[in-house]
């Protein structure tokens, strides 16, 4: 595996990144990051749902005083694109996510850190007080089968000073991710997680011919949506729903407490043909109708492709494997160039728009035949 912190040459769109990656990454860990659940089919479909949408342009704007910037749960982004939430950031660079979190920083970027991350949610908060401007920290929750476990973490993430909490609700049980199996990666037991150390779990992972894999008791204690009342009640943070992609989901999130919305298929990687994260999200934004804000994830590789979301109606979009991708190619270094790839694109293609803030990104961006 060749390791540098240098961007190579050439490099001058996200997708390079992805085809360094592989290069970069051990068979088993390319298709961690890369792969997804069965035949792959909605990870296309996260990228096709941007390509079918064109872009309507406009000239001889006025542009002077604008900007990217927004404000989400009172605190302040210089541009609507973070870091998603992704595990084991070990798998790309022996820093993990203290790499990731220095090439956010660099680059001005918000990050959500999983629960699933390499290093504990302290050191990765730690490593981002030390830079000179530290950027907006949220923490991904899993809610863990001992919920008082999960309460300590939440109080954990209040502590080191997160700004928000990301409950990921979709993915009470994956389905196999085939390319993971024939590479023959093997996740690290939860139980062995920096965040989750010690935890007790055992959990049903296959079944006996003849018995059933699912109702054997694992999903008595999965959340559900009492869950989301007593998080509310025992944080003080927002506390966002990720992984909502019907607007019934969405109407019970904001009645449970909810302050704010991720669309997201996973990237992919919980059911195969679920349909894109960008075709859902109109739906669900219609049935919000402003109460929260709501973000998406999923597919997003191009500074336009954060336009479209955004003009459908998204206040923010999450990058997950772009950021992987530039982490195992050039660490904090490659991190910032990809956020700053597209943080470069976002803007031309506002202006090319005729959008001077966000403000202006609206549906009349989308050309309509
Ligand atoms: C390798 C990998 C690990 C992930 N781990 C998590 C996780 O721990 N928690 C979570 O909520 N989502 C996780 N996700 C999903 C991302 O947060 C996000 O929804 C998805 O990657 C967005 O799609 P994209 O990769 O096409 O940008 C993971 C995704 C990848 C690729
Ligand atoms: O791989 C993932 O997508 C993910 O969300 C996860 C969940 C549990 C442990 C590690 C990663």
């Amino acid at each position: 595996m060749t390791r540098s912190y240098e961007i190579p040459a050439g490099v001058v769109a996200v997708d390079d990144y992805e085809r360094l990656a592989r290069e970069c990454l051990s068979p088993e860990a390319w298709a961690y990051y890369s792969g997804g659940a069965a035949d792959e089919i909605t990870i296309r479909w996260n990228r096709e749902a941007f390509d079918r949408l064109k872009l309507r342009t406009r000239v001889l704007g006025d542009f002077s005083g604008g900007g990217t910037g927004l404000t989400l749960f009172g605190q302040a982004f210089d541009y609507p694109i973070l870091l998603a939430p992704t595990a084991h950031h070990r798998l790309a660079t022996p820093e993990a996510e203290i790499a990731t979190v220095v090439g956010a920083g660099g680059a001005r970027a918000g990050m959500v850190v999983s629960t699933e991350s390499d290093l504990t949610l302290e050191e990765i908060a730690q490593a981002s007080r030390r830079m000179a401007a530290p950027t907006p920290l949220w923490f991904q929750l899993y809610i863990q089968h001992d919920r008082g476990f999960t309460a300590e973490l939440v109080r954990r993430a209040e502590t080191a000073g997160y700004g928000a909490l990301v409950v990921t609700v979709d993915a009470p049980v994956f389905s196999p991710r085939n390319r993971e199996q024939r590479a023959g990666y093997e996740p690290p037991k939860l139980s062995e997680h920096a965040n989750t150390r010690g935890l007790h779990t055992d959990y049903v992972a296959e079944a006996a011919l003849g018995e059933s894999l699912m109702f054997r008791g694992y999903l008595d204690v999965t959340a559900r949506w009492a869950d989301i009342a007593w998080l509310r009640s025992i944080a003080r943070l927002p506390i966002l729903l990720k992984g909502i992609m019907a607007p019934e989901d969405a109407e019970l999130a904001i009645g449970h407490g909810a302050d704010g919305i991720v669309v997201s298929n996973h990237g992919g990687r919980v059911l195969d043909t679920m349909p894109a994260s960008l075709d859902v999200l109109p739906a669900v934004l219609q049935q919000v109708a402003g109460r929260v804000p709501v973000l998406m994830d999923g597919g997003i590789r191009r500074g336009t492709d954060v336009l479209k979301a955004l003009a459908l109606g998204a206040s923010a979009v999450m990058v997950g494997r772009p950021c992987l991708y530039g982490l195992a190619v050039a660490g904090p270094a490659g991190v910032a160039h990809v956020l700053h790839l597209l943080r470069c694109e976002l803007e031309v293609a506002m202006v090319l728009a005729g959008c001077r803030t966000l403000a202006d990104i609206g549906p009349q961006v989308i050309w309509r035949e």
